[in-house]
């Protein structure tokens, strides 16, 4: 089996170390050569990259060389894969965005509504900016984004690169769903064969069979319903903000029970109750600084202080196995069935062709093959149209610097319904991002051609 050269974009992120302990569950799967981080702050890529360093030589001792760096020559140099997860601002930035949405009373939430449109605005010139130093040093290496918001960059990245096939965006959301379908379902999550359809953080699933091909939907359906839904995957069962969002899910079923929602339609189907939910000064963002980082932080402190591993609670997350379960489909041509997003071209037949949709897809060593979908019904048409709307006026007020298409883009947003307070909130979130956004040009040219 080849070994694979694999970078790490972002590896000061709160996920890396699950993602390595992900690497070394899947070492015999997905054998790697070396492995190199990237990421722009050296303070906190340095934290994980000595705890890593500690970690392969006790775990990994086969890999041949580890290493860490701040200059993307070096590290993009020869990659076979480069695994992206970067935050543009960093959770100070998401903090910003979920407070000022909140501000204006309405959802503040890192990829949803306003937030979501400031991050993807923060996001498209640094995803951008990868994508072309990575393909200056490595053309043919397999670009593997998680960065959010995930729909408007996988929009961005295929308006700027429309001949490059060897990016794939994708969502661990839909298989976070499926492993509490699996715990309902007493099945193991990867023998659950689903249908789905929809854009990113805006999908439903449609069916859920297992690998013998038995339908189990109805009594998925009727089992959440009459029991409940709570996370199951390790990362999230405990928290109390991902409970209530699965407690939500349940309701959406109840509301609109025929198909399975993704738990992120929430915020467009309940944009009020979700902001009542929140509170201003204590925002998801600054519970994951004092939780998720924290606990990562002090974790590798740990780590780096005792020079072992050893005892430490560590473990493999969906977020991590996803991924390179992802990765190891494409590198050895595995056919192995994932939820991707990839350009529409006909998948649903009623939605555009140039849409970047999310479905299930088998993953080969050419690329993504989706499963067509067919027609879908006017409600979900409806809902994706304008969310769709949304996300490709964000990247076109990106790339033609449009104030006005900015305004257009929250207008048709369902989190947003008031234009006056459209206005009120770009303005706001302008000043906020302003050594991160494009400068703005106020022109009123129509967009008729
Ligand atoms: N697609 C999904 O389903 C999914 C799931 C989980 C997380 N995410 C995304 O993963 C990313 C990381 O999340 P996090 O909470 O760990 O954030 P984080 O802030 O802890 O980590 C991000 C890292 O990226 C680095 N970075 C920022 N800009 C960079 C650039 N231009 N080049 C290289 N490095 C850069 C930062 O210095 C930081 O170390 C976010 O975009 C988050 O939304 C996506
Ligand atoms: O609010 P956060 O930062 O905790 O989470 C935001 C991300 O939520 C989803 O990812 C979940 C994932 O579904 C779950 O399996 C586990 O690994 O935790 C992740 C984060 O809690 C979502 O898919 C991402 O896009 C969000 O960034
Ligand atoms: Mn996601």
């Amino acid at each position: 089996m080849r070994k694979q050269r694999l970078v790490v974009v972002g590896s000061g992120s709160t996920y890396t170390m699950g993602m390595m302990m992900s690497l070394i569950a899947e070492k015999e799967r997905f054998p790697l050569k070396d492995v190199i981080f990237y990421d722009i702050d050296e303070q906190r890529q340095e934290r994980n990259a000595r705890a890593t360093e500690i970690l392969f030589k006790e775990r990994y001792p086969e890999l041949e060389s580890f290493s860490y760096t701040t200059e993307k020559e070096a590290a993009f140099k020869q990659a076979d894969f480069v695994f992206v997860q970067i935050r543009t601002g960093g959770l100070a930035m998401r903090e910003q965005d979920e407070q000022i949405s909140l501000k204006h009373r309405v959802v503040g939430q890192e990829t949803c509504g306003p937030g979501g449109m400031a991050y993807g605005l923060r996001s498209i010139g640094d995803m951008v900016e990868l994508v072309n130093d990575v393909r200056r040093c490595s053309p043919e290496a397999w670009i593997l984004n998680y960065t959010n918001p995930a729909a408007i960059v996988a929009e961005a990245l295929n308006r700027e690169f429309p001949n490059d096939n060897r990016i794939l965006n994708i969502c661990d959301m839909p298989i976070a769903i499926m492993i509490s379908y699996a715990k309902i379902l007493g099945l193991d999550v990867w023998d659950i064969v689903p249908e789905y359809f929809g854009l990113n953080h805006f999908g439903w699933f449609t069916k859920i069979f297992d690998k013998e091909g038995n339908d189990h939907t109805e009594r998925l359906k009727r089992l959440i319903m009459e029991t409940g839904f709570t996370p199951e995957d390790e990362a999230i069962a405990n928290d109390l903000s991902w409970q209530k969002t699965f407690e939500q899910a349940r309701q959406m079923l109840i509301d609109f029970p025929e198909f399975l929602p993704n738990t992120y339609l929430q915020y467009y189907l309940y944009p009020e109750a979700m902001v009542e939910k929140e509170d201003p000064n204590r925002t998801r963002a600054r519970q994951v600084i004092e939780g998720r980082q924290k606990h990562v932080h002090d974790l590798c402190d740990r780590i780096i202080e005792k020079e072992t591993a050893e005892g430490e609670d560590l473990h493999v997350d969906i977020h991590g196995v996803f991924m390179i379960k992802a990765a190891e489909s494409l590198a050895y041509n595995l056919n192995e069935r994932f939820i991707v997003m990839v350009e529409n071209n006909g998948v649903i037949p009623n939605l555009p062709a140039e849409a970047m949709v999310e479905v299930p897809a088998l993953l080969t060593s050419q690329g993504p093959k989706p499963f067509s979908i067919g027609k879908i019904p006017t409600f979900y048409k409806g809902l994706i149209e304008g969310q769709l709307a949304y996300e490709q006026l964000v990247v076109d007020a990106y790339f033609e610097e449009s104030y006005q298409k900015l305004i257009q883009a929250l207008t048709v947003n369902r989190t947003v319904v008031n234009a006056s307070k459209v206005k009120e909130i770009v303005d706001d979130l302008i000043i906020a991002n302003e050594k991160y956004w494009p400068e703005l040009k106020k022109n009123t040219d129509s967009s008729f051609k």
